[in-house]
């Protein structure tokens, strides 16, 4: 298995930037493997986070597509001390340490370079977090302070705070600014209480100009934590120093989180972000595509950005996915590459569907014939779906309540209305029929 890794590292240096592979790929070895599982080692936890988020899916893909078969991979961390890793650690560090971020002798910014405000794009669903970012950056410990940036999974936030730190260091190098997540923050306090370094721990975060916090919601229920960063929070905030964090959740929403912690995130300005909307997601895929040289016609991004999800983390790996298939084979990315690659996550709501095929797809899951449900037969087995597929002609098609009406066997266009609405109101009350709304709707679509 070795050999197919190295080929599939050398497939990768041809579709990545030579920066790229040389600082995320290059370092990984072979470690062995097990069933159909590849262990890969990489030199450090940093390396590690990275690799995962960003380049595992095509990595996977590559890997699949030398053996035709299902792998997955396990990263482990394996020390390399070799010249070559040291080299990589450095190259890592210098990568991380641009733009305009100067690596500060006792501490690191962990800021991550590629997060900033000219990548980050701005739509209805973020521009209030947005501008509440911009503000602070341009005026840190003025307005907003502390600023509380809340919103879903993969919605930006990380990315807002880390381009806080970057544009403010673009402007002041000599700006101290860390960026951590509540769960570093936690690691490293637990390792200087273990050690006895707690004087150092204070230091280093009472001295910073700007705090990170990420994903403070982490922090709720550890009481010792809580209490190191209440300290740690007024003493800089008492020296007019900036303290931004980040949850998934509103201060007062988060279960297990300090009253005097909840009430002090309360201070200053808090802003949300919320899932993006269909024109934003095209952008923001757009913008992902021309970043990585990925060719994605109109017609693909609009496929993916219709698809059901609003994790922006989500709709990346797909494009990166993608992106992979498209180099691995030399192919252009199409429309239908797209919906074969993605055939598993996305629902396509671009397919068109009509009133004859919903009417024959629900009779064949319901065993019953077509004239049976087009039928005035008020049977229950006949009834209930019956109404199922009246919901999802209004749902999946553009027809009317009288066109719908005249397709089932010429029914009032009142009774399509009183179906309709009945089934409406039963899918907030009965999880069955909605998961069977659902199953039909998904096997409609796809
Ligand atoms: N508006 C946007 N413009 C450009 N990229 C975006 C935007 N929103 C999110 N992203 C990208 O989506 C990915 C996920 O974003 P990010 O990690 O900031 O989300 P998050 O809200 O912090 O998620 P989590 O709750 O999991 O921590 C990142 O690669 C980020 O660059």
């Amino acid at each position: 298995m070795e050999e197919v890794w190295l080929q599939a590292q050398s497939n990768l240096a041809k579709v990545l930037t030579h920066q790229t592979y040389n600082t995320w790929i290059q370092p990984i070895k072979f470690n062995g493997a097990n069933k159909n599982t590849l262990i890969l080692s990489v030199p450090n936890e940093f390396i590690k986070e990275r690799i995962a988020e960003h380049y595992l899916p095509m990595i996977i893909e590559s890997i699949c597509s030398l053996t035709n078969s299902q792998y997955t991979v396990e990263l482990q961390i394996t020390p390399q001390e070799s010249k070559q890793s040291t080299a990589t650690k450095r190259d890592a560090a210098k990568t991380a340490a641009e733009p305009g971020q100067q690596p500060q002798a006792d501490y690191s910014t962990n800021l991550n370079p590629k997060y900033t405000f000219e990548t980050f794009v701005c739509g209805g669903s973020n521009q209030f977090a947005h501008a509440a970012a911009q503000s602070v950056a341009n005026n840190p410990a003025g307005k907003y302070n502390p600023l509380f940036i809340y919103g879903g999974v993969g919605l930006g936030k990380t990315h807002l705070l880390n381009a806080i730190g970057n544009d403010v260091l673009t402007r002041n190098k000599k700006a101290r600014i860390c960026f951590y997540t509540s769960e570093k923050f936690m690691n490293e306090l637990i390792n200087c209480l273990r050690y006895q370094k707690m004087d150092q721990f204070r230091n280093k975060f009472r001295k910073m100009d700007i705090l990170l916090i990420d994903d403070i919601q982490f922090i709720a229920g550890k009481e010792r934590t809580q209490e190191e960063f209440f300290h740690t929070f007024n003493s800089l905030y008492e020296s007019h120093k900036q303290i931004i964090v980040t949850s998934d959740k509103f201060p007062k929403d988060i279960p297990g989180l300090e009253e005097r912690l909840r009430s002090r995130f309360e201070w200053g300005l808090i802003a949300d972000i919320q899932p993006p909307d269909t024109e934003t997601k095209i952008a923001i895929l757009k913008k992902k595509a021309e970043s990585d040289k990925i060719v994605l016609p109109d017609d693909v991004s609009l496929f993916l950005a219709s698809s059901a999800t609003s994790n922006v983390r989500e709709l990346e790996g797909m494009l990166i996915r993608l992106g992979a298939v498209a180099s691995l084979t030399g192919k252009n990315i199409t429309l239908d590459m797209a919906r074969e690659v993605l055939k598993d996550i996305i629902v396509d709501k671009t397919k068109e569907v009509t009133v004859e095929m919903i009417q024959k797809y629900v009779a064949e899951h319901f065993g019953i014939k077509v004239t049976e449900l087009k039928s005035d037969k008020r049977l229950k087995a006949l009834v209930v779906p019956r109404q199922i597929a009246i919901y999802l002609c209004r749902e999946l098609t553009k027809a009317s309540y009288p066109e719908i009406g005249e397709k089932f066997g010429g029914k009032d266009h009142s009774t399509i209305i009183h179906s309709t609405k009945k089934v409406e109101k039963l899918l907030s009350q009965n999880f069955e029929l909605k998961s069977t709304i659902d199953t039909l709707k998904k096997g409609l679509l796809t």
